[in-house]
C-alpha cells in the first residue's frame, strides 16, 4: 500500500541554525522557511537527489511538536513520511485494522499542498508516520 518515501521530518528549535547546517556545512539545496498555521509549524525543506528533509520548528500556541522538542531539546528525527495513491483508503485500510489516526481522521492539506494524515507512533514501532497522497 504505501509507495514512496515523500520525507524524514527533523524537528529543531532554531530553524535558521538547521538551515544554514543543511546549506553551509552539508551543502545541500534549502528551500525559504514556510509558515504552515494550519499545521503548527514553519517548515524548510532539503532537497535530495532522492528524498527530501523537511526541518520543522514549532509556530504557535498549541504546537503538535513542542512537547517531543521539551523530551528532545537537541531536535530529532520526528516522522517519516510515505505516499499513498489513496488517501482515503488507505486510512479505511488502516482504521479497519486498528491502527489509530490521530487528530479527527479527516486528511488535511499539508506542505505540498496535497492531503495529509498522521498515525499514532505508539502503533508503528514508535516512529510517526505521515501518509501524503501521491
Ligand atoms: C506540514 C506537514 C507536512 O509535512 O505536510 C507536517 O509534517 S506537520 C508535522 C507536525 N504535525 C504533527 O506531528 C501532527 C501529528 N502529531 C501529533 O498529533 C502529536 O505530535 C502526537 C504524535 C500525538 C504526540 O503528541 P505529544 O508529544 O503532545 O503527546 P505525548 O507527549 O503524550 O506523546 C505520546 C507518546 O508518543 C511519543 N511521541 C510523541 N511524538 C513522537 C514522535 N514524533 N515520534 C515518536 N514518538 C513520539 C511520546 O514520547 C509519548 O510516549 P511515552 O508516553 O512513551 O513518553
Ligand atoms: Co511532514
Amino acid at each position: 500500500m504505501i509507495g514512496r518515501l515523500n520525507h524524514v521530518a527533523i524537528a529543531v528549535r532554531d530553524l535558521d541554525r538547521a538551515t544554514a547546517l543543511y546549506r553551509d556545512v552539508l551543502g545541500a539545496t534549502v528551500s525559504a522557511p514556510l509558515a504552515q498555521p494550519d499545521h503548527g509549524v514553519t517548515v524548510v525543506f532539503v532537497t535530495l537527489p532522492n528524498t527530501k528533509i523537511e526541518l520543522l520548528q514549532p509556530l504557535g500556541e498549541a504546537s503538535p511538536i513542542a512537547r517531543f522538542l521539551d523530551k528532545n531539546p537537541d531536535g530529532g528525527l520526528h516522522h517519516v513520511c510515505y505516499e499513498v495513491d489513496d488517501i482515503l483508503a488507505a486510512r479505511d485500510r488502516l482504521k479497519a485494522g486498528g491502527a489509530r489516526i490521530l487528530g479527527d481522521a479527516e486528511p488535511r492539506i499539508g506542505a505540498h499542498g496535497k492531503p495529509v494524515l498522521f498515525l499514532h507512533p505508539k502503533d508503528f514501532s514508535g516512529t510517526l508516520i505521515e501518509l501524503e497522497q501521491a
